[in-house]
């Protein structure tokens, strides 16, 4: 018989992702302008791209809004190494602001690939923005430029984060292992 997957244990309440978003867009709205471009790293920064941005909203600063489809992690726990580029940005970059959104920083790849298609599309400048980053041993570049939580180094779910695609609508930040 297959073996139940682990219960999910609550590492961070939603009521603590609401403040740190709060607190994240009243520390990013001063150095953007409603011509940047909120570009969010799909699939797993939907959420804490969708938050933000109506937290940035609520500071007065409307953004502008893209996506990145990026993956690397397939269904396995550990990067592949390798990021596929499942859908490009939609709209013109050039000469503009880009603010990067994930849910998540680990072994830094996606975030640097990411910025990586925002020069290649023009942007002038690019700001990125994690929801969590988790430790790594070694330095990772470029480390992002906001940080709402410091995470353990434990498997997350929820908020975005997904184990094999569930769980992601776990409003809650839970770890897995
Ligand atoms: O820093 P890294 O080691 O690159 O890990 C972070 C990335 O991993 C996850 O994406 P994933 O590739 O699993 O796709 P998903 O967004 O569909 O979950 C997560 O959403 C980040 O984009
Ligand atoms: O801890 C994690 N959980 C889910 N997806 C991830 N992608 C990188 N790290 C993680």
């Amino acid at each position: 018989m297959a073996e139940a997957p682990p219960t999910p244990t609550v590492l961070l309440p939603e009521a603590e992702v609401a403040r740190i978003v709060a607190d994240l867009a009243t520390r990013i709205a001063p150095v953007i302008d409603d011509e940047t471009v909120a570009a969010v790293l799909l699939t797993g920064g939907l959420w804490f791209a969708a938050d933000l941005t109506r937290a940035l909203s609520r500071t007065g600063r409307h953004v502008r809004f893209d996506a990145l489809w990026l993956a690397s992690y397939g269904d396995e726990q550990s990067s592949r190494g390798r990021i596929d580029v499942h859908a490009p940005f939609q709209r013109s970059l050039e000469g503009r602001k880009v603010l990067i959104l994930d849910d998540v920083f680990d072994t830094g790849l996606s975030l640097a690939e990411a910025v990586r298609h925002a020069k290649e599309a023009g942007a002038a400048e690019v700001v990125t923005c994690v929801f969590a980053r988790k430790p790594w041993p070694k330095p990772r570049a470029p480390e992002p430029d906001f940080v709402g939580w410091e995470a353990p180094n434990r498997f997350l779910v929820g908020y975005g984060l997904d184990h094999a695609g569930a769980l992601r609508g776990l409003p809650d930040i839970c770890a897995l292992d």
